[in-house]
Formats: structure tokens, C-alpha cells, sequence
């Protein structure tokens, strides 16, 4: 189950920005000022147009003049200082999220695991969308905001009735904006999943490429790309319109409340109730008025992909994973090796029906059991939930008496050697490969982990050795060089359980032979669980479990279950 996070000092986003309370507090405060200062350029004018105009206030020109110049220094210096200020508490908070998605997303979850790699790497760039509306300086337009009231109460001391011709128009550029915002969001919303679908065919291609260059494939991709294209760009550009035609709007209303106060004034001039220097003053307020309603209006668009971004990055980050709700629970420093299955079910999502059902069986420390069974019998899931990768739906996976789901997930990881079916490698060292399955091995250790994955035979023979450089997924190794270092990096933490898929899949006879014998050595006093489709691994097991339909057909000792389907074939 997964369980919402409280809004506060934890939330993911909220507790960043919440933690940049004083550096908000600060724009907020200049904003006040820079909008004081707006009123500054207005007074001035319409005194020069009504008091030193007529008079020929020369003296008094030079020293209202020598008073805006230090007003507008002060109001270029706080609108710096507002950008950076913002730009400044962006990037804590872009800090903050981003090492939240990456601890997120690299934790195993069964709930992300189900999405696909592009498209949750397009949710992951869309934070960039949500990063550019907090970070910009376009965002203080917000603290501008309250400051159309105060504009519209000068406009009403300096002009009287003239106020009310922005009165009527900024409440109906708002009431624009409003009605088109539940629009603009829906599309906002298509667009970015269209974005994301984009991205999923993109990177599903990339990552691969070969077999796609060696198939027939091309088309078919080609042809998802261009629909995904075609959908993305079609909603984006409805949405640009439509954000447009409101900012657009705001424009027009902008231009409406200048004329109409221009014509106003002309006749309260003519009834000697207005000067020409308050008309003017009149007209520069009602630009200053209607402008953050332009700004925001302009902003709807990106408002809306932001909150759209925010609700797709709540979807990993709002939530607890059930390994986070369980960390709090039961610490296991040293994990012995004991091993239940009670009654376990499992369905994959959306599949019809279960892959494993009823499963039952107890092995203790040091055992070590062969998972058996035809394709497709559930031999991986088993094994995916052994190391907590999907939670069972019914029944409990035990590690010495503690339900896997109630241990913390870094001693689960600290204790459990995992070796998957086709491991992946990353880029750089080999050395830094094997580390990862216990970053704080000593070299002894690193040798020690090599020499019994049987790694150390063809390291040695390496430009560099342990140090030979890789690129991404270790391309530069073979496939049973790959193996034998994902089983270094699974050995190197001296796990008391092992689980291995096919560790021997991509060896011929004679490796397979070499790599069983140091298999054997490596998990002498290990309970290890493996999947094998292969006699010589057999080898090693001294209990085997088979699986058919996913149902348990036989289990104990290995000869009693070999015998008895010997007898059976
Ligand atoms: N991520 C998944 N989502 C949905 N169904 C899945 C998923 N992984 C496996 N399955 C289905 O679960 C069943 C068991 O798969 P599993 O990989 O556990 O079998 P297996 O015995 O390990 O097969 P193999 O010997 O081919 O490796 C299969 O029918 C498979 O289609």
C-alpha cells in the first residue's frame, strides 16, 4: 500500500521551498519596494506637468529629477537582487528534489518498475518545467499581484473617476483567464503525457538500438515515433494558442483601459476636473496596473505544464514506498539465512491470472536450492520476490522469521547477494563495477570476491586490470565476463544469501563447468537459491524446488526430487 505523504517540512517539493521561507520573505519585501518605487515615476511626472511646467520650476525640476534618478538606481538594484534571490532559492530547491528523485527512483519499487524507463524519465524531465517556473525571475510577478489594488486606489486619489475604467477592465481580463484555465490545463496535461509517450519510444529504441538495426523493426518504431510526434505537437500547439489568446487579452484590456482613461480624462479636463498632469500620471498607473495581469495571463500556459509536472513527479515522490514505510520497523544488521515462502501468491499488475500460487517451503541457513521448472513456470518471480522486488499478494516471504517487507531495505541489500538474469553493468572500472556490491570493500576483499566469481582469470589479462575502463553496460566485456563480475559484485559484500538467475546461461560446457566450481567454493556456507535450466549447476544444489504453472510439483532433496521425476518421465 502506498501511503500519501504529509504536506509540510517533509513533502518533496513543498519542503524545499519551505526551507527557502526566508529567501521568499526577502522577494516578497522587494517586490513591495519595486512597486512603491512604480509609483515614484508617476508622482513625478504629474508634478512636473502640473507644478513645474506652468511655473518654470527650473530649481525644482533638478531636484525632483536628482530624487527619481536615486529611486530608479534603487529599484534596478532590487530588481537584481530580486532575480538572483530567486534564481538563488531555485537552485536549493532543484538540489534538494533532484537528490530526492534519484534516492526515489534508484530504490527498488514495484510501483515505478511498472512504468515504463522513457516515460519515467520524461516525468523526470519535466521537473526542469516545474525548476524553470519556481527558479525564473518571472515568478515574482505573483508578489506583484496584491499591488494592481494598491495601483487602482492611487488611480483613484490622483484621478477620482477615471479609476474606474481599469476597475472594470482588470476583473474582466481575470474572469477571462479563469474561464480558460480549466482548458488550458486539460490540454497542458495531454500534452506532457503525449510528451512522455515520446520519450518512451525514444528511449525504448535507443537502449536497443542493435536489435532494432537487425530487424525488421525500423518501420514499426518509426511509425509509433511520428504518431507520438504528431499527437504531442498537435495538443502543444492548441495549448500555446489558447494560452496566448489570454495573454493576448490582457493586452487588449491593457490598451482599452489607456484609451478609455484618455477619453475620460479629456472631459473631466474639460470640466476642470482633472490636470494634465494627473491624465498623464493616470495613464503610466493603468500600465502598471494591468501589467503583472499580462505577465501572469502569459504565464498560464507554463503555469500549467508546472502543476501538470508536479502532479506526474507526486505520483514517485508523494507517496511512500512500502520499503520506506517498512524501514522504520525491524533492523537486521547481520541476516543469518533462514528462508520461508508461507502460502505466497502473485499477480503481476494487470495480468489476468496469478504467476505463482500457494507457494510454501522452508530452507535453512546455508541450504543450498536449485529453482527448477519449464519457461515461464515462475522460476524469476519467485526470485524477484525473494529480494523483495514485488511484494507477494497473499502469504509472506520470511528471512529468518521476519517478513522481507519489515526489514530495512539497506540491510536486505547489505545481507542478500543478487545476481539477475542478463546483469547489467555501468560505466567505468571494472573495480568500480565490483564495488558496488559493497562500496566500502577493502582490496583484499575486491581480489578475494574475483577470485572466487572467477573473474580474476581474464582481469588479469586486461589493459589495467581491475582498472579497466568501461562504457555504459561494460559493452567492452563478453557476456560471461559480464557474469562473472555481476557475481564478483554480488559476492563482495559477503552476503549470507545468494540469489543467482541463470548464472550460467550465457557459458558453453566447459565455462560453465570452471564457473560451477567456483561457484561451489563461493557458497560453501551460503544459503543460495539459483534458477537453472542447466544439469551441471544441478551440481551444486542439495535441494531443488520445481515449479510448473506455478505451482510447487516437487521439492526436498535433490536426489529424492531428480529420482522421482526420473521415475515419473
Ligand atoms: N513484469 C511482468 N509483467 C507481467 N507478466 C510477467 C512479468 N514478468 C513475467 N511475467 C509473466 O510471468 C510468468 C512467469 O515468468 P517468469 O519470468 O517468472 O518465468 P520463468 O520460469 O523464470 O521463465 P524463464 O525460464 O523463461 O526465465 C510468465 O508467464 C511471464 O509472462
Amino acid at each position: 500500500m502506498l501511503k500519501p505523504m504529509a504536506v509540510g517540512n517533509d513533502h518533496w517539493f513543498f519542503g524545499p521551498v519551505l526551507s527557502c521561507k526566508s529567501v521568499y520573505v526577502q522577494v516578497i519585501f522587494g517586490s513591495v519596494l519595486i512597486n512603491i518605487f512604480a509609483l515614484a515615476s508617476s508622482l513625478y511626472i504629474m508634478t512636473i506637468y502640473d507644478r513645474v511646467v506652468p511655473n518654470n520650476a527650473i530649481h525644482s525640476m533638478w531636484w525632483l529629477t536628482a530624487i527619481i534618478v536615486v529611486v530608479i538606481f534603487f529599484d534596478l538594484a532590487m530588481k537584481i537582487l530580486r532575480g538572483v534571490f530567486v534564481d538563488t532559492a531555485g537552485a536549493r530547491v532543484d538540489k534538494q528534489v533532484s537528490t530526492a528523485l534519484f534516492d526515489r527512483i534508484s530504490r527498488h519499487d514495484a510501483n515505478l518498475s511498472r512504468t515504463a524507463t522513457g516515460s519515467l524519465a520524461g516525468t523526470v524531465r519535466n521537473f526542469d518545467i516545474l525548476k524553470e517556473v519556481i527558479g525564473s525571475a518571472s515568478f515574482t510577478v505573483f508578489a506583484d499581484l496584491p499591488f494592481i489594488f494598491l495601483f487602482l486606489v492611487v488611480l483613484y486619489l490622483i484621478g477620482g473617476p477615471v479609476a474606474a475604467v481599469p476597475a472594470v477592465i482588470v476583473p474582466l481580463v481575470i474572469l477571462f483567464a479563469f474561464l480558460l484555465q480549466p482548458i488550458i490545463r486539460r490540454m497542458t496535461e495531454l500534452s506532457q503525457s503525449q510528451g512522455k509517450s515520446k520519450q518512451a519510444v525514444m528511449v525504448e529504441m535507443i537502449s536497443a538500438l542493435e536489435t532494432v538495426k537487425t530487424t525488421q523493426g525500423i518501420s514499426m518504431l518509426r511509425n509509433r515515433w511520428l504518431n507520438s510526434v504528431l499527437h504531442q505537437s498537435k495538443s502543444s500547439t492548441k495549448t500555446k494558442i489558447t494560452s496566448q489568446l489570454a495573454a493576448q487579452f490582457a493586452q487588449f484590456g491593457q490598451q482599452v483601459s489607456q484609451i478609455g482613461i484618455v477619453v475620460y480624462g479629456v472631459f473631466l479636463i474639460a470640466d476642470g476636473n482633472l490636470t494634465m498632469g494627473q491624465l498623464i500620471a493616470c495613464v503610466i498607473l493603468s500600465g502598471r496596473t494591468m501589467a503583472p495581469l499580462g505577465q501572469i495571463t502569459g504565464l498560464l500556459g507554463k503555469m500549467n505544464s508546472a502543476f501538470a509536472a508536479y502532479k506526474s513527479l507526486d505520483e514517485i515522490l508523494g507517496t511512500q514506498s512500502e520499503e520506506e514505510a517498512a524501514a522504520a520497523q525491524v533492523e537486521r544488521q547481520v541476516i543469518k539465512g533462514d528462508i520461508s515462502f508461507k502460502n505466497v501468491s502473485f499477480t503481476y499488475e494487470d495480468q489476468p491470472e496469478p504467476v505463482l500460487t500457494d507457494i510454501s517451503f522452508d530452507i535453512k541457513a546455508g541450504q543450498r536450492m536449485a529453482i527448477v521448472g519449464r519457461i515461464g513456470s515462475g522460476k524469476t518471480t519467485l526470485l524477484r520476490l525473494l529480494c523483495g522486488l514485488n511484494p507477494p499478494d497473499r502469504g509472506a516471504v520470511l528471512i529468518d522469521n521476519a517478513d522481507i517487507r519489515q526489514i530495512r531495505p539497506d540491510d536486505v541489500r547489505r545481507n542478500i547477494g543478487v545476481v539477475l538474469q542478463n546483469p547489467v553493468l555501468f560505466s567505468g572500472s571494472i573495480r568500480d563495477n565490483i564495488l558496488m556490491g559493497n562500496p566500502s570493500a577493502s582490496d583484499e576483499d575486491l581480489i578475494e570476491a574475483a577470485r572466487l566469481s572467477g573473474a580474476e582469470a581474464f582481469i588479469g589479462m586486461l589493459p589495467g586490470g581491475f582498472d579497466f575502463p568501461m562504457s555504459e553496460r561494460g559493452r567492452e566485456l563478453s557476456v560471461g565476463m559480464r557474469q562473472s563480475v555481476a557475481i564478483a559484485r554480488a559476492l563482495i559484500g559477503k552476503p549470507n544469501i545468494l540469489l543467482m538467475d541463470e548464472p550460467t546461461a550465457p557459458l558453453d560446457s566447459s565455462a560453465e563447468q570452471q564457473m560451477v566450481e567456483h561457484l561451489d567454493t563461493a557458497t560453501k556456507g551460503i544459503t543460495t537459491i539459483f534458477v537453472t535450466h542447466r544439469g551441471a549447476m544441478l551440481q551444486l544444489a542439495d535441494t531443488v524446488l520445481a515449479l510448473e504453472k506455478g505451482r510447487i510439483a516437487a521439492f526436498g532433496p535433490k536426489d529424492d526430487v531428480l529420482a522421482a521425476s526420473n521415475k515419473g518421465a
